[in-house]
């Protein structure tokens, strides 16, 4: 396995605000301390060759995890491995092996270039000049460098830099690449333009890509598989399609009933199968596929409301997420 993390937690120490002017005048001789646990027991492989999606809601702890994976963070406790190095004591030699892009830090010079970025990068990474010459070849034809390959990063539109942000990542052809959020920010031709650079990079080359996004757009386009991270605990590792089913499927007959008998007709299905998810979207009444209702006996049901229409819908997996991610809310609060 390329990437082995086990057990990984970390806590971060924050001071405690003073809440009055007397626990202020002792906050200034000592401060008080809370511990706040933002990863716990974290364990996942991922092979050489994966495209990796890292989801979950805002401070789930998806930065954290990937701030311990490349090294920025030292693991409270438990261990990462990535391509033979552990990340913070290895840290000169592992970050020849990775590339990483945070999306609002640059590693690019500001005032320089684009071409002396690159040439500056190539010369710190020992890249062969043919090596080097293959992977411009690769971002003028995937990311169209060439637009604006010879101005400074300064004048580069948001997207025009994260095109580059990528393209720099992976420069030194990398066993590993890091993406913290790349395309935040982009509308949808840089998105799509940034994501057919990835796909490429990551199946022409090979190279491993760990990414996390709130665009839904993203993990679907680009990885194979999800790691779901929520208030620091890791609560699904799988395929996308091993996700849907977990998340319930998602999978639904609608039909379109007469306006005046749709509600009826959702009372009649509940009182008939009382576990069985029914919604009300407008005229339409949807019904989750399940065994437990074979669809001759869905057609019964419905036959006394006017069924005019009567078709399979997926969910969006955007849709699955949620839930996912408000279920788990209501098992904290429970
Ligand atoms: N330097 C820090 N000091 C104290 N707490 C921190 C620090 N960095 C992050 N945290 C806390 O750790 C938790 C996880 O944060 P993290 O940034 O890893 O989440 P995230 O999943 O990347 O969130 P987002 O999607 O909003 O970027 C949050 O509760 C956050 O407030």
């Amino acid at each position: 396995m390329l990437i082995q993390v086990e057990n990984l937690s970390r806590v971060y120490r924050t001071p405690i605000a003073p809440k009055n002017w007397a626990e202020r005048l002792k906050h200034l001789v000592r401060a008080n301390y809370e511990d706040k646990l933002s990863v716990s027991e974290v364990n996942f492989n991922i092979a050489a060759g994966e495209c990796v999606g890292l989801v979950g809601p805002n401070g789930a702890g998806k930065s954290t995890t990937i701030k311990m994976l490349t090294g920025i963070l030292e693991p409270s406790s438990g261990r990462v491995l990535v391509a033979g190095f552990h990340p913070q004591r290895d840290r000169v030699k592992y970050v020849k092996k990775i590339g990483v892009v945070f999306g609002q830090r640059s590693q690019l010079w500001w005032d320089l270039p684009v071409k002396d970025s690159f040439e500056i990068l190539q010369a710190l990474f020992d890249v062969p000049q043919a090596a080097f010459n293959a992977r411009l070849d690769l971002f003028r034809r995937e990311a169209l460098l060439d637009e604006f390959y010879h101005r400074p990063v300064r004048t580069l539109s948001l997207g025009q830099r994260m095109l580059c942000e990528i393209a720099a990542a992976f420069l030194h052809s990398p066993d590993v690449v890091f993406l913290d959020e790349p395309t935040i920010g982009l509308d949808l031709e840089m998105k799509s333009r940034m994501r057919g650079l990835i796909r490429k990079l990551n199946q022409e080359s090979g190279t491993t890509v760990l990414i996390t996004s709130h665009d839904v757009g993203d993990i679907e386009r680009l990885t194979q598989r999800l790691l779901l991270i929520d208030k620091g605990t890791l609560r699904f590792d799988g395929s996308l399609a091993d996700f849907r089913s977990h998340a319930g499927d998602g999978r639904w007959w609608a039909a379109r009933l007469h306006p005046e008998l749709v509600a009826a007709a959702e009372t009649q299905l509940r009182a008939h199968h009382s576990a069985l998810p029914v919604r009300l979207r407008g005229e339409w009444l949807e019904i989750a596929r399940h065994d437990t209702l074979p669809f001759a006996e869905l057609m019964q049901l419905l036959a006394p409301y006017s069924v005019s229409e009567l078709k399979p819908v997926e969910q969006e997996f955007e849709e699955l997420l949620h839930g996912f991610y408000l279920a788990n809310q209501a098992e904290a609060v429970c």
